[in-house]
């Protein structure tokens, strides 16, 4: 039945009010529904990653809360038995298809630390190759308030850079984003396409969220500012509707389409992780020219350059990259601590000490750098 179309990597997020029904249970109807949408594409050849939420509105009942709580241990309670009746219920419909489902449970700081993002990458890169349907989402249970992404709409985003996705779609109670909140304005437009995230546009979504979920459209549209800055082009839409996602893969969905900058540079994966997950660890200032050799020359970033250093950073972490006027001029993978560092600047190479002139020279190589344009463009 495979028809001849482009395969694409899509990553789909679901959200809570999807998958549920109002007094704290898995929607069976609603879920096949869905997992038959993923089967139709997954037969038409493209590669599915899903990231669902549910799990705490899936839990609470069971763990004899009539309403869903809001304490964070009861939440966590209460995402600990949901998550377990999700996988089962996504098992069994994705293997009526002939399909196997797996779990991915993550925390931000699988995104902050570069082995265990590049461990994920190729743990679903093999899940993928192998057709399996990987089914994401925060690890509720265990994370700790400080290392929370809070939403899955982040997440989704997040795991569409790791993937390098081509397409993001996050399916919703609602078809997409209006020009207002169409719960408090009746007059409310849809908007169909979307090529920049404006002041407006984020006023547009203001803060609102249900109550079963936990973002609402604002943090939609911080997920979107994520997924446009990685070039990831991304479609807001409604879960309940007909080949939802049929149709957007084909673009003819309802609903709004983020389009990201044609125009946009290519990372590869290790810059990809610099930009936008990295954490920063301190602060190299250099000098013009040496702003002008990593920004225009595509050279690479030497100790003679660089002024000063700040904070306290060990070989291999990421570090921002500053002008002595204050312009910040990028990201990048350092390739000496603070310490050594602060030996060595404004040393030309001939004058550095003799263990550092035998290997690499470099502070920054270009490859490890990402400039200022691009880390910028989600915040
Ligand atoms: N400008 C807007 N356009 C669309 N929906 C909006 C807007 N502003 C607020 N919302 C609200 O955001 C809700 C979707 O967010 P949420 O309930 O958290 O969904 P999910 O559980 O799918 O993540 C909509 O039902 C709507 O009430
Ligand atoms: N990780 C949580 C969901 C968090 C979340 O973002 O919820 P939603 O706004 O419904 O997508 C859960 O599984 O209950």
């Amino acid at each position: 039945m495979a028809q001849c179309h482009e395969k694409k990597r899509i990553v789909v997020k679901i959200g809570s009010r999807s998958l549920t029904s109002r007094n704290g249970e898995i929607s069976y109807r609603k879920l096949v529904r869905f997992v038959d949408e993923i089967a139709k594409l997954k037969d038409d050849g493209h590669e599915l990653i899903l990231v669902s939420s549910g799990a705490v509105s899936a839990g609470y009942r069971k763990l004899g809360f009539i309403e869903r709580p809001t304490n964070l241990s009861e939440k966590q309670a209460a995402a600990s038995i949901g998550q377990c009746l999700l996988m089962e219920a996504y098992s069994e419909r994705f293997g009526s298809h002939g399909y196997v489902a797996s779990q991915i449970l993550i925390t931000r700081s699988d995104f902050s630390d570069q082995n265990r993002y590049m461990n994920a990458r190729n743990t679903i890169q093999v899940l993928l190759e192998r057709g399996v349907v990987p089914i994401v989402n925060e690890n509720d249970t265990i994370t700790i308030k400080q290392l929370k992404f809070g939403d899955n709409d982040t997440v989704s985003a997040k795991v569409a850079g790791l993937v390098e996705a081509d397409q993001l779609v996050i399916l919703s109670d609602i078809d997409g984003l209006y020009d207002d909140n169409p719960q408090v304005n009746p007059n409310a437009k849809l908007l169909e396409v979307v090529h920049d995230i404006t002041p407006e546009i984020e006023a547009a979504a203001g803060d609102a969220g249900s109550e079963a979920g936990t973002g609402g459209m604002c943090s939609k549209i911080e997920a979107v500012k994520i997924s446009l800055a990685a070039g990831i082009e991304t479609f807001i839409g409604d879960a309940t509707k007909p080949n939802i996602l049929f149709d957007v893969v084909s673009h003819k969905a309802k609903g709004t389409y983020f389009k990201p900058d044609e125009k946009q540079e290519d990372l590869d994966v290790k810059q990809h992780w610099i930009a936008f997950n990295s954490g920063v660890k301190g602060e190299v200032i250099i000098d013009e020219g040496a702003k002008i050799a990593i920004t225009e020359e595509q050279s690479h970033l030497l100790p003679q350059g660089v002024r000063e250093v700040q904070g306290t950073f060990e070989s291999g972490d990421v570090v921002v990259i500053r002008h002595l006027n204050g312009e910040e001029v990028g990201r990048g993978l350092i390739h000496y601590s603070s310490e050594q560092l602060r030996e060595i600047k404004r040393l030309k190479r001939e004058d550095l000490p003799a263990n550092i002139k035998v290997t690499n020279v470099e502070a920054i190589r270009q490859d490890d750098f990402v400039s200022n344009e691009i880390t910028t463009a989600q915040s």
